[in-house]
Parts: structure tokens; C-alpha cells; sequence
């Protein structure tokens, strides 16, 4: 003990020594407190949104950060190609330095927030912090990503966030009205965007006389009329079944409405690997209020076709059949596991979404079960059939002046009926328009002539068009061959020379 004394603290060290330990501890106290109660007055001052990146708010608020003049100060931020839904968007992007070149075939960029980096900026002289993060959640079967976005902003209430919310709404909505997006869903079953498509003006769809019309005007009185449906009992929701000729319009006409009506596209795919009757049912349940959901080549979802030998004229009773036996159809591919009973409920039990145009497209219609296609379920049955006459010169027209041009033929500016019509030969010298106009429509009705009735597609005719598409004149003079050969020889030109 006498060896260790010498080294034992003095009194007075003893006394320093407990005395900066108290005051550490004070200090300590004293930030945590002040931690405590900074974040306490942060928390009551401000307020935090959250943002899944499967929401479609997501989309909007990256659009409108992109859009903020904060990047062009920042120094850590991520340069991307990603598109917010709005592939197609060309408009110039406000800070980038590299001009976007509209023949670029590759993607536009923009600035983004760096994932787990917090950014400050100021909205309507609130401050605001905005945070990227991104998650993993990883188990046996799978692993997923999943990005969220917060945003903090200093404020009392909820108005200010109320105002950026609308503003990012507004934006992307000005962004996308030319866009129509289109939506698969994934392997976890949530609607992903996969692309947006400029809007195919209706005018571009040559139909049979009112075709097109009557599906326009079906669909807008179908929208207007919740309130009709809602004091009636009946389920808001109708069902369109187009039906025919391969490459005959279906596709496009369905685009060109999405287009007309501002409607997005869900694209249902019954035959997607891992989809069961379940999953439909929540797909379904989850598409959002107004939108088309749009099932394509429906038949073929079925190896075994939809041949139920129920009688055609009691559709009720094939629905009720529909539940109570087990289905016939079985997929071709060996991971789905949807069922003709299965997809019934999905359409129209319980879950079914209210407010949702269906269209469904199908090259067989004889195939699909009545129970499908009884009204309720489709509820508007369409036959697309092969060209007509009046179709082929319909086209011909729209294919040499494009839709939305016919106005400058009208009246037209100096070099733009050579721009409009190169190859049509007429007899007067240009600018005449009326000129102009009859050359196209008399080429039009020589096509037409030369065109059988209803035994080309139109989606054949616009292929043999693109050979020649500065070159009407050439068209018209080819077309004879081009017809033989389509239709296989003499036995085509017979057909023809005999109309
Ligand atoms: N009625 C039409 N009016 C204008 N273009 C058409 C018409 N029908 C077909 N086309 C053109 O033909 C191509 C194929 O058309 P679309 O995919 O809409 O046909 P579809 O009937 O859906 O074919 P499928 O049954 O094989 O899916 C499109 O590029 C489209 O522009």
C-alpha cells in the first residue's frame, strides 16, 4: 500500500477530476435536452410526407423537383434518363446544360436528388427538405428495391403541402396532355408504368361510317353518367368486346379513345407468369377510378379456348355455371393459374373496380365462353372486318395528308402543298389548293377501285403504303400488282378484275 500511495490522485486531483465528470455529464444533459427539445419545436413546426414510388404522386413530385431551379446550384446530384411516365415528353428541359436534340433517339435527362442525400430548398419562402432513400427487403424468394420520397416542410398546417401537392399534379398533368401512359402490372402484382405514347388523334382510325362514333360518343356518355348508374343500383362499369380481322383497327382504335377520353391504359395480361385468380382479383380491385382496362387477345389467354358447351341463349345461366363448375380453360403458360370463373369474378364481383371501361380484343369470337361476353361484362360487342372500300380510300387520304393538316391544304403557305402531297401529279400548277385537294381525292379512288373489298387487312395496306410514302402517284400505279400478289396470284386478280 506504502508502494502504491505515490501514485494514488491527490485530494485535489480527486476533487478536479469529479469536478469535470459533472460538469461532462451537465453538458451532456443540457444536449439532449436541447436535442429533445429542437426536435420537439421541429416536429410541431413542420411536417413530413412520405412518397412510395409505386404511388403515381411519386412520378409527379420527381417531375416538379426536376423542374426546380435548386439543381443548378447543387453539387451532388444524379443525372438520369428516367422518365416519370412521360417517355415521350419533349419538352425542353429548363436547367440542363446539354440541349435535347429531338432527333435523338436516345431518352431525355434531368436532375434528380441524390438517394439518401437530404437537399434543402425554399417553397413559397417555406423551407423544405427533401430526402431520397431507398430500401431493400430481401427474403428467400425474392429481393426488392423500393424508393420513397420525404419531403419536410416547415409549416403549421397541411395547407402548404395541399398547394405543392396540386402544383406537382398540375405540372405533370400540363406535361402529359399530349401522353397517354400505359401500365403493366409486375411480379409483385403492383401497376408499374411502362411507357406513355403521344395521343393517336381519332381522326388517324378509319372505321366503317359510325363506328368510331359510336364508341366515342358510348364512352363519353359512360363516363358522364355515374350519378344515372348510382340511383339505379346498376354497377358503373361497362365492358367493350372488339372483335375480328387481325390488324383491322382494334389496338388503335383502343388508344386513340384512351387518347380522346384522357384515360391512361392498364394492360391486363391474363397469361402473366404467377398470376392466379387471387392476384387478378386485386390487380383489378387496385386499377385506379377512371382509366381502361384493356385485356388483349383474350381467346388466346387459353390453351384450351373458352368452349364451355353452355346454350348460347341463357347467358345467366353459363355465369352461374361459371362459379359452380370447375373451369374448362387452362393457360398456356404453365405458371398462371387464372380460371374462367376467376376471371368472371374478377370482372364484375365484389372487388371489381366502379368506374373502369374494360375493352377487351379478341381475333376468335366464336371461342370465348358466353358468360364473358354476356352485356354486364361486355357490354358492347364490335366487329372489325377487313378493308372495305371506303375504308382503303379513307386511308389513303389520311396516309398522305396526316390528320390535323387538312387545314393547310385549305389554306396553305408557301412550299407546303409540295410538303403535303410530293408525289401527287396534278393537272394545274401549284399553289392551287383546290387542285391540290382533287388530285389526292381522285388518286384516292383509284386506290380505292383497285382495293377488293374486304379481303386486305388495314394494317396490310399501310404496310404497303410506307413503300411509298412521298410517292402517292406510285402507289396507285403499283397497287394492281401489289393486290395480286397479296391475294396469290391470277385467283386474286381474277377476283379483282371481276368487282
Ligand atoms: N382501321 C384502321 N385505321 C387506321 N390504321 C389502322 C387501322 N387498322 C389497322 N391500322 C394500322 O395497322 C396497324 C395494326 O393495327 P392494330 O394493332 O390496331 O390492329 P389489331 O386489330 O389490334 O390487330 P391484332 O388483332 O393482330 O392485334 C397499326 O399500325 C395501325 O396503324
Amino acid at each position: 500500500m506504502s508502494l502504491l500511495y505515490p501514485h494514488l490522485p491527490s485530494s485535489s486531483a480527486l476533487h478536479e477530476g469529479t469536478r469535470l465528470l459533472i460538469t461532462g455529464g451537465i453538458i451532456e444533459v443540457y444536449r439532449r435536452v436541447f436535442l429533445f427539445l429542437a426536435t420537439s419545436v421541429v416536429d410541431r413546426i413542420s411536417l413530413t410526407a412520405s412518397f412510395d414510388e409505386d404511388d403515381p404522386m411519386y412520378n409527379w413530385l420527381l417531375y416538379w423537383l426536376s423542374r426546380r431551379p435548386v439543381w443548378r446550384q447543387a453539387r451532388d446530384i444524379e443525372v438520369t434518363t428516367r422518365h416519370y411516365g412521360l417517355e415521350a415528353d419533349h419538352s425542353p428541359h429548363p436547367w440542363l446544360p446539354i440541349k435535347d436534340d429531338t432527333r435523338d433517339t436516345s431518352k431525355a435527362m434531368s436532375y434528380l436528388p441524390r438517394v439518401d442525400k437530404t437537399y434543402h430548398m425554399w417553397y413559397k419562402r417555406r423551407l423544405m427538405l427533401v430526402n431520397r432513400v431507398v430500401n431493400s427487403t430481401s427474403t428467400s424468394s425474392y429481393a426488392r428495391k423500393s424508393e420513397y420520397l420525404y419531403i419536410r416542410i416547415f409549416a403549421f398546417n397541411h395547407r402548404i403541402l395541399g398547394e405543392l401537392l396540386d402544383e406537382a399534379r398540375s405540372e405533370y398533368k400540363t406535361a402529359k396532355e399530349n401522353l397517354i401512359s400505359v401500365w403493366a402490372s409486375n411480379s409483385m402484382n403492383n401497376w408499374i408504368n411502362i411507357t406513355s405514347n403521344p395521343k393517336r388523334t381519332t381522326d388517324s382510325i378509319i372505321l366503317d361510317p359510325g363506328v368510331k362514333e359510336m364508341l366515342l360518343e358510348d364512352t363519353r356518355e359512360f363516363l358522364d353518367s355515374q350519378s344515372w348508374y348510382t340511383a339505379r343500383g346498376i354497377p358503373f362499369r361497362r365492358g367493350y368486346l372488339l372483335y375480328g380481322a387481325p390488324g383491322s383497327g382494334k389496338s388503335s382504335t383502343i388508344q386513340s379513345i384512351a387518347g380522346a377520353l384522357g384515360l391512361d391504359v392498364y394492360i391486363v395480361t391474363l397469361s402473366r407468369a404467377g398470376l392466379d385468380d387471387n392476384s387478378l382479383y386485386e390487380l383489378i380491385g387496385g386499377l385506379p377510378k377512371r382509366c381502361i382496362a384493356l385485356m388483349e387477345d383474350v381467346d388466346a389467354a387459353f390453351s384450351k379456348g373458352i368452349t364451355r358447351s353452355l346454350p348460347r341463349s341463357d347467358d345467366s345461366e353459363g355465369d352461374a355455371g361459371a362459379t359452380e363448375k370447375p373451369p374448362l380453360m387452362e393457360l398456356q403458360d404453365p405458371g398462371a393459374r387464372v380460371t374462367l370463373s376467376g376471371l368472371l369474378n374478377a370482372l364484375d364481383g365484389i372487388g371489381a373496380q366502379e368506374g373502369r371501361l374494360l375493352f377487351a380484343t379478341t381475333n376468335n369470337f366464336s371461342a370465348l365462353d358466353p358468360a364473358l361476353r354476356r352485356p354486364g361484362r361486355m357490354d358492347v360487342h364490335v366487329e372489325f372486318k377487313l378493308a372495305s372500300k371506303y375504308q382503303a380510300k379513307e386511308f389513303f387520304k389520311c396516309f398522305y395528308v396526316p390528320a390535323g393538316r387538312g387545314a393547310d391544304i385549305a389554306s396553305p403557305g408557301p412550299g407546303t402543298l409540295e410538303k403535303l402531297l410530293p408525289g401527287v401529279r396534278r393537272p394545274h400548277a401549284l399553289p392551287a389548293a383546290d387542285d391540290a385537294v382533287k388530285g389526292l381525292e381522285d388518286l384516292a379512288a383509284r386506290f380505292a377501285e383497285i382495293i377488293p373489298d374486304r379481303e386486305l387487312s388495314m394494317a396490310a395496306l399501310q404496310g404497303y403504303l410506307m413503300k411509298y410514302k412521298i410517292r402517292p402517284q406510285d402507289a396507285v400505279d403499283d397497287a394492281p400488282g401489289w393486290v395480286k400478289l397479296e391475294l396469290g396470284g391470277e385467283g386474286g386478280e381474277e377476283r379483282h378484275e371481276s368487282e
